[in-house]
């Protein structure tokens, strides 16, 4: 771990853990809460504090960047917040009937890394109001379009947003060049989740909103499918379509085979029609031409099928 104020100390000789001030654990707790009280927090209307693990470079550390603007409060291991504690380790979603403790008490995160989550000790930090956030998308350049896994500022303002306090929410992010973007790119969503009321009421608004992009998402693959088709013609006729399997595909060819056979069926001298039989050759010519052009044509040119055996 690195230099942060939560990094492990190994207690010397029995003794109790000093911090880096010397102080015992126990005094370094009565100072910050005392610290609370100091008039640096008044830059932000209400509390906002966070555990750093220090696992992230400071400077593209949100977290950090609200210390340094004196906007947000370190707390220790075994400190507890009491107001929401936006943490992976939450149980129900943030939710508007959160708004009084957000406003009395105010809000906190957890400074870590995605990757290093097993690693923080989330039984002696929290509080008795830890949440996740419902499906939010990230506007920071680190994750940028990644749903979830917002930072520690967009969290706070994700938390700020869905109790309706959307002044703070923009008054955090305003201090990140990118941060105004998170309430634009999340806009409709945050809406939805400001009508809800309880927990459980924003589970569902979030339910509804990912079956919604998943139908979204089925459609825009039809459409793309269908403008492929127009595009390319019928797909399943192409030299390589010996990849695509289904037995629509070798009726198709055995009947274009045929259709174009019909013309030129010859006769041997006895009046037997040997057409067929040299139909089955081509095709077994043409087959094994198609073995290695798909041989060949790996190289060149990589295909990929979808289920139903188009090229997409
Ligand atoms: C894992 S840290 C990463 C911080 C990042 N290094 C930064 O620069 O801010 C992000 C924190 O924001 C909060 N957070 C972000 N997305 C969340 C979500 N979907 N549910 C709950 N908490 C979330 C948690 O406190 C989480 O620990």
């Amino acid at each position: 771990m690195g230099k942060g104020k939560n990094k492990t100390h190994e207690p010397k000789n029995g003794k109790p853990q000093r911090g880096a001030n010397g102080h015992s654990s126990r005094q370094n707790h009565k100072r910050m809460e005392m610290k609370y009280d100091n008039s640096e927090m008044t830059k932000f209307p209400v509390k906002l504090a966070m555990w750093d693990f220090d696992h992230c470079d400071p400077k593209r550390c949100s977290g950090k960047k609200l210390e340094r603007l004196g906007l947000i409060k370190s707390l220790r291991v075994g400190q507890k917040f009491q107001g929401v504690v936006v943490s992976p380790n939450g149980n129900g979603v943030v939710c508007p009937d959160d708004l009084e403790i957000v406003e009395q008490q105010g809000a906190s995160v957890v400074e870590c890394s995605w990757a290093r989550l097993e690693e923080v000790p989330f039984n002696k930090i929290g509080g008795k109001h830890e949440r996740l956030l419902p499906y939010l998308v990230a506007a920071n350049q680190v994750n940028y379009g990644r749903p979830w896994r917002l930072n520690c500022v967009e969290a706070l303002a994700a938390c700020f947003a869905i109790v309706g306090r959307m002044d703070w929410a923009s008054e955090l992010l305003s201090h990140f060049s990118w941060g105004l973007g998170f309430l634009d790119l999340n806009r409709e969503l945050l809406e939805i989740y400001q009508q809800c009321t309880d927990s459980n009421s924003v589970k569902k608004a979030e339910e509804e909103w990912l079956q919604k992009l998943e139908k979204e998402n089925q459609e825009r693959k039809s459409q793309s499918k269908d403008e492929d088709i127009w595009m390319m013609g019928n797909v399943n006729r192409r030299d390589n379509g010996a990849q695509s399997d289904e037995s629509e595909s070798e009726e198709d060819s055995d009947q274009s085979e045929l259709e174009s056979d019909k013309q030129s069926i010859e006769y041997d001298s006895l009046g037997n029609a040997i057409g067929i039989d040299n139909v089955k050759s081509r095709k077994m010519l043409s087959e094994g031409s198609e073995d290695e052009e798909s041989e060949s044509g790996e190289d060149e040119e990589p295909v990929s099928y979808d289920s139903l055996g188009n090229i997409i």
